[in-house]
């Protein structure tokens, strides 16, 4: 058996405790040995005697804060393509006048690119998995299977604007990507049957592709309740929310999950807590296209399962879950008038357990048995001093760029700020050709 051990830090434990421990890792099973030493004081850093010493490979993290890897559970990675293409525009207008038209040119060498650049920037700042929801899905799984983080991906579809014979082919694309990319990478990518929303594929496809999702065993994502205008079409149309609405096509199961949850009524909400169903809370986006704020604080205090996503680049603009939960904390507290809503641990727990929770992928967790995804967090550094309280710093005051080393699987992901599973300087010089290329295309 070969050993990876992270010496030297304080560790962050699932019940929100933070104790100077060393963290044991079986590098071939890509799991978590042992926590320091359950037997010594909690507070006493663990001995560095023999075991130390055996270790194969050993991570320095002294000064540092040993995290679970954080769950970016929303996003199109592909996407940093388009960072500051277009902003400054809401929901409807920006994809219907920008990003669509755009990433019609979009081809699946453009989004191996983008996508090795999303997942470039998710290691450099300590994320480990993440759900996808793209095109060219078998090009976004060898880019995962390469990087060696994890993932739950899905074909997105749309059927609005498009020929039946067009709406069926997205909708079988998107079962065929499920059933095909399952387990890829060594298991470390996983799939879901991914709908754009409610709205952008039409009932017939989504009734069709439920079921047979349903039969695969396959869960369902897509964006939901995200804006005012996508929520009015459904009730008028129906006279139910767009939730019960979810409900009675059959895609509310406890396996799902759905993007944003902004507009929500509270039998909505109670409806996603029995139901199970988890919402990927994405602060950013939600700011930046106005679309409102997400009653954060009302959907944990129901018992929702809540994660943190950052949706695509070009709604954000970066992919640092950091800024997510700090976004999260902020605007959890504007939308309940309560500055103790979404608290600190809230959210640090939604970027970590939560988040591998709603994706259904191991991980999330510092504790023996769980799988080894981690990021170490450097604590020396002027915005960083003094460490009252790490889970507050985690919070409220650290950056992507304040993480030193991500392992995933057990595998040592960036060592020292080193991506060793990626050529970085290839990868932005690749993605930056590939931007510049596709703009002047869709400018002739
Ligand atoms: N097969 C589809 C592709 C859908 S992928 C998922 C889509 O979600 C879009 N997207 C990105 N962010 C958001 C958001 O916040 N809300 C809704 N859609 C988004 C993204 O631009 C992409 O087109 C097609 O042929 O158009
Ligand atoms: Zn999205």
């Amino acid at each position: 058996m070969n050993t990876l051990r992270v010496t030297g830090g304080r560790v962050l434990h699932p019940d929100g405790r933070v104790t100077a421990a060393d963290v044991t890792i079986d590098s071939d099973a890509g799991t978590i040995l042992a926590v320091g030493d359950e037997t010594a004081g909690e507070d006493e850093p663990a001995e560095d005697g023999d075991e130390s010493a055996s270790a194969d490979e050993t991570l320095d993290a002294e000064g540092s804060l040993v995290i679970p890897g954080l769950v970016n559970a929303h996003t199109h990675a592909a996407m940093t393509l388009l960072r500051g293409y277009a902003d400054d525009k809401p929901l409807d207008a920006w994809l219907q006048e920008d990003i669509w038209p755009i990433e019609a040119a979009l081809t699946p060498d453009d989004i191996e690119a983008g996508t090795a650049l999303g997942v470039l920037e998710m290691i450099r700042s300590g994320t480990t998995a993440f759900a996808d929801m793209y095109f060219a899905m078998d090009r976004v799984a060898d880019v995962v299977d390469r990087a060696g983080v994890r993932a739950r991906l899905g074909h997105g579809v749309v059927t609005v604007g498009k020929d039946e014979a067009d709406a069926r082919a997205d909708v079988k694309e998107s079962l065929a990507v499920a059933a095909e990319l399952d387990g890829a990478a060594d298991g470390r990518i996983r799939t879901a049957f991914m709908p754009h929303s409610l709205t952008t594929v039409g009932e017939t496809y989504l009734r069709e592709g439920i079921e047979a999702a349903r039969e695969a065993g396959v869960p369902i994502h897509l964006h939901a309740n995200e804006t005012v205008d996508e929520v009015d079409p459904i009730v008028d149309e129906r006279g139910v929310r767009p939730i019960a609405y979810a409900a009675e096509i059959d895609s509310l199961g406890p396996d799902d999950f759905f993007a944003h949850g902004v507009h929500l009524d509270d039998s909505e909400i109670e409806r996603l807590a029995e139901a199970g169903t988890a919402i990927v809370h994405c602060p950013a986006s939600n700011m930046k296209l106005a679309s409102g704020m997400a009653p954060v604080q009302r959907l944990r205090e129901a018992g929702v399962t809540v994660a943190l996503g950052t949706d695509g680049a070009a709604s954000n603009n970066d992919l640092d879950v950091f800024d997510e939960m700090r976004d999260a904390a902020m605007l959890g507290k504007l939308a309940a008038d309560d500055a103790a809503a979404v608290p600190a641990d809230a959210v640090v727990e939604m970027a970590t357990a939560a988040g591998a929770e709603a994706l259904g992928l191991p991980g999330g967790r510092i504790e023996p048995g769980a799988a080894a995804d981690l990021a170490v967090v450097d604590l020396d550094a002027p915005h960083l001093t003094p460490v009252h309280d790490p889970v507050s710093h985690l919070a409220y005051a650290a950056r992507g760029s304040d993480v030193r080393h991500t392992v995933c699987d057990g595998e040592v992901l960036m060592r020292d700020r080193e991506v060793l599973t990626l050529d970085a300087a290839a990868v932005q010089e690749r993605a930056a050709d590939a931007a510049a290329d596709l703009v002047a295309r869709v400018d002739d």
